[in-house]
């Protein structure tokens, strides 16, 4: 008899996943399929912490009715063939470090919308996973973002009756191979094109509320943009940090990226290059937000060009970055 033959091995791929979690997008640029996506990302209490008897109704009656097909124009207006431009670059990373992590099952899940995080979850248990690194897409932790990634998680495993080993990745906004993929990047624009008057590094935005009930957010985006700053010899004065996206009438974290852009175009700056360091795949955000409305924002002022500087998407220098993050994340598992 050979007792321990045909055990199941602990190591292997498919025993140890990564996955790698982004923020969603709508499954089509159509007024329905945004709506959808809207809902559960608006309903999320880490995204809009406003009490519900004020926002069901507003989100309702009035958001969702009115955004929604203005919104999916947007969404038409960069899908590309194989979808949503923030899915397709995620999952093309993900190819990417499924090559580079050989002994580890990397696997792509979005907060809202789809692949889902119980979807994708369940797949890896059917596939016998033990061990899960999760790495949330956002280099700058906030509740909103990476905090909520956790509670999905949370909520699906819950369910479970057997948990796999778990770990989480909250942050890497300065993660040495991340900041050297993000100057390269910066550094082939400037060789191509030559460099702008001004460099603006423009972030997501928050509520202001957020950060003063303690969101470490924006210190890590200033921590990280002075960082990729100094990578760059960039003196001050040369390079701008910008908050973009701000959602409803409250204020959200300045200097806001429209209102900066029609200041510089004012007061004289005639080009301007632009990079996204919080978004780690292009989307909505970057490809319609900046590239072709604060483009124009700034024409308008009397500026002459926007470059924007596309994010890191599939690039080698990101897949070898995040691929070595996790790498040093999964130590002492066996894989
Ligand atoms: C309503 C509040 C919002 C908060 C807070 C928020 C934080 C936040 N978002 C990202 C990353 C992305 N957001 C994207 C789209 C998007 N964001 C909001 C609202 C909030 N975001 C909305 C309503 C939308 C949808 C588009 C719209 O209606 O204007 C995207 C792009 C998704 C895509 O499909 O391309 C990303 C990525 C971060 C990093 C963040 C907090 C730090
Ligand atoms: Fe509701
Ligand atoms: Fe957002």
């Amino acid at each position: 008899m050979k007792p321990y033959l045909d055990a199941p091995t602990s190591a292997g791929p498919g025993r140890t996943a990564l996955l790698l979690v982004n923020l969603g997008t709508p499954d089509a640029p159509t007024a329905g399929a945004v709506k959808r996506y809207l809902s559960q990302f608006l309903h999320d209490h880490r995204v809009v912490e406003l009490t519900r008897w004020l926002w069901c109704p507003l989100l309702h009656f009035i958001i969702l009715p009115l955004r929604s097909p203005r919104v999916a124009r947007n969404y038409a207006s960069i899908w590309m063939d194989e979808g949503s431009p923030l899915l397709v670059h995620t999952r093309n990373l993900a190819r990417a470090m499924q090559h580079a992590l050989p002994d580890v099952s990397v696997r792509v899940a979005m907060r809202y919308g789809n692949p889902s995080i119980p979807d994708v979850l369940r797949e890896l248990q059917a596939e016998g996973m033990q061990r899960l690194l999760v790495l949330p897409l956002y280099p700058q932790y906030s509740a909103s973002t990476s905090g909520s990634v956790l509670d999905a998680v949370g909520k699906e495993l819950a369910g479970w009756r057997r948990t796999p080993d778990l770990r989480f990745i909250a942050d890497y906004h300065l993660d040495g191979g991340w900041l050297d993929a993000l100057e390269a990047r910066v550094r082939a624009h400037w060789d191509l094109h030559g460099r702008a008057d001004q460099l603006l590094m423009s972030f997501h935005g928050l509520p202001k509320r957020y950060e003063t009930a303690g969101d470490p957010y924006p210190r890590q985006c200033e921590a990280g943009a002075r960082a990729l700053a100094g990578r760059l010899g960039l003196a001050e004065g040369e390079w701008r940090l910008t908050y973009q996206s701000r959602f409803g009438r409250e204020e959200w974290l300045q200097p806001y990226t429209d209102k900066t852009l029609e200041a510089m175009a004012r007061e004289g700056v005639m080009t301007v290059d632009v990079i996204c360091p919080g978004f780690a795949a292009d989307c909505l955000e970057t490809l319609e937000e900046i590239a072709v409305e604060n483009d124009q924002v700034f024409r308008a002022a009397g500026g002459q060009a926007l470059r924007y500087i596309s994010a890191l998407n599939d690039e080698p220098g990101h897949v070898a970055a995040l691929s070595a993050l996790a790498r040093s994340h999964l130590q002492g598992w066996p894989h």
